[in-house]
C-alpha cells in the first residue's frame, strides 16, 4: 500500500494499487448456435497486497477469467492488465516471460519434478531464467512455509501437504506481481487445505504478496479479504471481509 501526497504535502488517504485488472472481459467459445459465453463484460480490479478469492456456480467462468488474467488464456474482446501492463498487446512470446517473470502459479496439480529436491524444484523457474535468488527472501519464504528441514527432500519423500508448499514456495520465490490459485486446496484433505490457507493468507500479511484464488469452498474463500462472485460469466456480488456464513449465505441468495 502507498500513501499518495498532495501538492501541499499532506499525506491523503492510502491508495490501492490495481495488481491485476479485466476491463469488458468477454471469452466466447463455439460460433453461431453453439456459442458459449464463458465471460460477459466483466470488469473488475484485484488490489496489490491483497487476498481475493473467485467464486460462483460451476460454469459460471471463474477458471476463465484467472486464465485469461494469468495469461494462460486469450479473451475474445477486452483487455487485461497485469499492473499497468496490458496483456492483450503481448505476443505469446511475451506472455510466456510475462508469466515466468512475474507471475505465480499455484494448481491443484503441483507439477514438481521427481528427481530434483524440494529446494531444486523451488529454484528451478529462476534458474532456467536466469535469475539470482534473494536469499533474505528466500529464506522467509522457507520460514513461513516451514521447509526448512525439507529442502534436501526429493517430493516422493514428502507428504501431500509439504508437496503442496513447495509449489507455493516456487510461486513465491521470485516475488510475483500476482500469485494466482485455481482450487489450490482441491485435492487435498481439509487439515492439509486449511495448513496451505494459513500460508496464502501469511504471504500476504507478512510478505505483502497479492493473491487471486478461484475456489468453490466458502471456508478457503473466508481466508480471502475480498470474495467476488460470478454467475453466467458475469459478476454478480462480493464480499468484504468474508466469513463463512457470510459467503454460504450469498452463494444461497445466487442460487449457486
Ligand atoms: N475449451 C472450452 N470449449 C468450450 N467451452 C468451454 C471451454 N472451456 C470452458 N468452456 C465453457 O465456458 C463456461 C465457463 O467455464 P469455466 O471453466 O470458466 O467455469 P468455472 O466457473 O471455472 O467452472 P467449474 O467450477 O466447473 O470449474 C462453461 O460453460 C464451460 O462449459
Amino acid at each position: 500500500m502507498s500513501t499518495a501526497t498532495d501538492l501541499s504535502g499532506s499525506a491523503l488517504r492510502p491508495t490501492h494499487r490495481v495488481a491485476a485488472r479485466a476491463e469488458l472481459a468477454r471469452k466466447t467459445y463455439g460460433i453461431g448456435d453453439a456459442t458459449v459465453v464463458a465471460l460477459d463484460s466483466v470488469t473488475v480490479d484485484f488490489a496489490a497486497g491483497a487476498f481475493t478469492a473467485i467464486m460462483g456456480p460451476s460454469g459460471s467462468g471463474k477458471s476463465t477469467l484467472l486464465h485469461c488474467l494469468a495469461g494462460l488464456d486469450k479473451l475474445t474482446s477486452g483487455r487485461v492488465f497485469i499492473g499497468d501492463t496490458d496483456l492483450t498487446s503481448l505476443s505469446d512470446k511475451q506472455l510466456t516471460l510475462l508469466r515466468r517473470d512475474r507471475l505465480g502459479f499455484v494448481f491443484q496439480a503441483f507439477n514438481l519434478l521427481p528427481t530434483l529436491t524440494a529446494e531444486e524444484n523451488i529454484t528451478l523457474p529462476a534458474d532456467l531464467a536466469g535469475r539470482k535468488i534473494d536469499q533474505a527472501w528466500f529464506d522467509q519464504v522457507i520460514a513461513t512455509l516451514r521447509l526448512g528441514d525439507r529442502l534436501g527432500h526429493r517430493p516422493s519423500q514428502l507428504s501431500g501437504g509439504q508437496q503442496q508448499r513447495v509449489a507455493v514456495a516456487r510461486a513465491l520465490v521470485s516475488k510475483p506481481e500476482v500469485v494466482f490459485g485455481d482450487e489450490p486446496t482441491g485435492a487435498l484433505d481439509s487439515r492439509t487445505g486449511a495448513e496451505l490457507l494459513t500460508f496464502l493468507r501469511s504471504a500476504v500479511d507478512d510478505l505483502g504478496q497479492t493473491v487471486v484464488m478461484v475456489t468453490h469452498d466458502p471456508i478457503a474463500a473466508a481466508y480471502a479479504d475480498r470474495v467476488v462472485f460470478l454467475a453466467d460469466g458475469a459478476i454478480v456480488d462480493e464480499l468484504t471481509d468474508p466469513t463463512r456464513d457470510s459467503v454460504l449465505e450469498t452463494m444461497k441468495r445466487l442460487g449457486a
